[in-house]
């Protein structure tokens, strides 16, 4: 059953706030020993790589939506979240800036704003 929107909005938030605590870890990763940390070596092994992985972890997650079960999507898509996270700290974008973007599209159709584009 669908869950009403008190619901959806309490889910957004914790999800909100386990994201943020993530990316605080993830930042405080940067200069860590690369043996400790999983974090710390993609850190080390540079934006290419952090890029790479990230682009497999949605490929994964991709596969797991047409062909896998609810539980094979739900963890491929928290590997491709973290990852993406470590991909915006290793560019200097803060979830801030995403959630600004996401804010000022609200509301604007996405064909309108793809009609705008190609104008
Ligand atoms: N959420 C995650 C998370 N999700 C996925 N992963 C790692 O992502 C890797 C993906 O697996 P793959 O097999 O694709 O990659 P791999 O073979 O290990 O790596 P490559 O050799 O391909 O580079 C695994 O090693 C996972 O453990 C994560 N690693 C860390 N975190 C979080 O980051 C925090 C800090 O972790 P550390 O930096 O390791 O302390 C942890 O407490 C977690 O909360």
């Amino acid at each position: 059953m669908a869950r009403d929107s008190g619901s959806r909005r309490k889910d957004v938030t914790e999800l909100a706030e386990i994201l943020d605590g993530l990316y605080g870890t993830i930042e405080a990763r940067k200069g860590a020993d690369p043996k400790e940390s999983y974090t710390a070596k993609l850190f080390s092994r540079g934006i290419d790589k952090i890029a790479q992985k990230t682009g497999e972890e949605a490929v994964e997650t991709v596969i797991a939506a047409v062909g896998q079960g609810r539980d094979e999507v739900v963890a491929e898509s928290a590997d491709l979240l973290y990852h993406l996270l470590v991909l915006w700290a290793a560019r200097g974008v803060a979830p801030a800036d995403v959630a600004a973007e996401l804010a000022r599209r609200h509301g604007t159709s996405g064909l309108e704003e793809k009609k705008k584009r190609n104008e």
